[in-house]
């Protein structure tokens, strides 16, 4: 047993009483955090407190809990390379790119104080007889389940929307990344969170197993695999009064049509699909090249380019493109992917090289078209298939082939051609001569099928953070001008 106190209770920290466990810089598998998991009687002492946290919180004006909200915006700013470096050793990525993760988690309290307003604000309209109130209140007790990796970002999409609207949280991260967890958790009690109001349970599945199940919860904000959120989604099954928020999953298209600039589709086909070393739910799996010469020259191009991009540590001076993924297990777990798909026909054309031991792989390109039955499967690495075409119809409706709707984008210069994928295409976020990654924190994000639950985040995190309450009130109890037939009072 560790002595780490790495569990928020109730604004105390304390150590778990669960098995231990650690995490290490996938770089290097220097371990970085080490602590006991939460308990399943230590994570009913955190819904307990958040239970109790409530009423307090949920009772102060909007205003008043904004101006917490805002002050951990101030402390993330403070802190913001601290969190930075702390993202980048627990999940690999470049510091280029954590520095813009926690410029997003500032940039979440602003988009959420408008959301909130413009989602579910208050709307007053007068009636003949007093006035028509639409209002919106809190769940009451929610928990949060996070992803590995944006492991500040992404949790915070939920935390910082379900806070301003009155909820409490008890916040499970991914056991893949807990420091940075434990880390944000310290800002919010620097911001001033009353105690109870966020509570932190960090521990592995069994942690996480304990958290969904409890009955005190009023619902469950999560983002991860549509694997996990699949079980979550039949565990709360005969629970419709609890609100479940799932952020899963894609395995995302993108199709080329028509470019001028090959170079620049080309910059846009890397960004899409191997950005955070192809560790983005919205990067691009699935690549529709034209048959023929321009389809043959944008994938010469897509090679050549691929093979150039640099992978390092999260902090070599000469910044790399790609850092590590988040494990050894997960680069492994790669390799045996792009294994499976020449097994079923595929012709690897760039090799998804893993240096073992390590989290550390090169991006893989592989000729998919010939592949019969081809998995759909999110493939969570850099790992892009190839699959040509001769008819675009056809390619989007091979891109439909899918049970997910995450993510799609075309690369092309013809409106007309844009106009028609928009409409045929199947997903929540669907790009035009844009990358698929880098999606916008000012607009709902959220798929469809396996990718999701019909509720989007981001933008629209919102509407599942609160409920509609339709009021119709009038200040004193008085007798109508005219009663209904029937009716005498005298
Ligand atoms: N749609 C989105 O917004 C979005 C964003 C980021 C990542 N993702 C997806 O998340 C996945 C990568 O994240 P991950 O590997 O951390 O996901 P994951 O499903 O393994 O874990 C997510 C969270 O659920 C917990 N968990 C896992 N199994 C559980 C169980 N049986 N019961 C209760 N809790 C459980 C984990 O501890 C973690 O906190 C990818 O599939 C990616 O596409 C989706
Ligand atoms: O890994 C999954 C998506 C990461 C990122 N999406 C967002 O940041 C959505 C906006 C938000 O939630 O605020 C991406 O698209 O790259």
């Amino acid at each position: 047993m560790t002595t780490h106190a790495a569990q928020l209770i109730n604004g105390e920290w304390i150590a778990g009483q669960g098995a231990s466990f650690s995490s290490v810089n996938p770089a290097n598998n220097d371990v970085i955090w080490s602590a006991n998991a939460a308990t399943a009687e230590q994570v009913d002492g955190a819904v307990k407190a958040a239970r109790e946290a409530f009423y307090s919180w949920s009772d102060m004006s909007f205003e008043a809990r904004l101006e917490i909200v805002k002050r951990f915006a101030e402390v993330l700013k403070e802190n913001s390379e601290e969190l930075a470096i702390a993202i980048a050793k627990e999940t690999g990525k470049p510091l280029w790119e954590t520095r813009t993760e926690a410029g997003a988690m500032v940039g979440k309290i602003a988009i959420s104080e408008k959301a909130y307003q413009e989602r579910t604000g208050v709307v007053e309209n007068p009636m003949p007889v007093g006035r028509a109130v639409i209002r919106h209140k809190a769940h009451g007790v929610v928990a949060v389940f996070g992803p590995y990796n944006f492991p500040g970002h992404l949790p915070n999409g939920h935390i910082v929307p379900a806070l301003l609207a009155g909820n409490t949280v008890i916040f499970k991260p991914s056991e893949l990344t807990p420091y940075v967890a434990e880390l944000t958790l310290k800002y919010w009690q620097q911001a001033g969170l009353p105690a109870g109001v966020i509570n932190l349970v960090q521990g592995e599945v069994e942690t996480g197993k304990a958290l969904a199940s409890h009955a005190g919860i009023d619902g469950l904000f999560f983002t991860g695999s549509s694997r996990t959120g699949h079980l979550l989604h039949e565990q709360y099954a005969g629970q419709p009064g609890k609100i479940l928020a799932l952020e899963m999953g894609g395995n995302n298209p993108l199709i080329v049509k028509d470019v001028a600039d090959t170079k620049a589709a080309v910059h846009d086909i890397i960004q899409s699909a191997f950005i955070s070393s192809g560790q983005r739910c919205t990067c691009a799996r699935k690549l529709f090249l034209p048959a023929g010469e321009q389809g043959d020259t944008i994938l010469e191009q897509l090679i050549k380019a691929t093979k150039a991009i640099k992978v390092g540590n999260f902090d070599d001076a000469d910044q790399p493109f790609m850092g590590s993924m988040i494990s050894n297990a997960a680069a492994a777990g790669m390799v045996k992917a792009q294994q499976q798909l020449v097994e079923l026909g595929g012709e690897s054309l760039i090799e998804l090289t893993h240096t073992e031991g390590t989290g550390f792989v090169t991006p893989g390109i592989i000729e998919c078209t010939n592949i019969a039955d081809f998995p759909d499967e999110e493939h969570f690495g850099p790992l892009l298939k190839i699959f040509r075409y001769t008819d675009f119809d056809a390619a989007i409706e091979k891109a439909n082939e899918t049970s997910f709707g995450l993510s799609a984008g075309l690369l092309g210069d013809n409106e007309a051609d844009y106009d028609r994928f928009l409409r045929r295409i199947r997903a929540g976020i669907v790009n035009w001569n844009r990358p698929i990654t880098g999606a916008s924190s000012a607009a709902p994000f959220g798929g469809i099928g396996a990718s999701g639950n019909h509720r989007a985040s981001a933008y629209y995190a919102a509407d599942y953070c609160a409920y509609p309450v339709a009021s119709v009130e009038l200040e004193k109890v008085t007798l109508p001008s005219s009663l209904s037939p029937g009716l005498s009072l005298d």
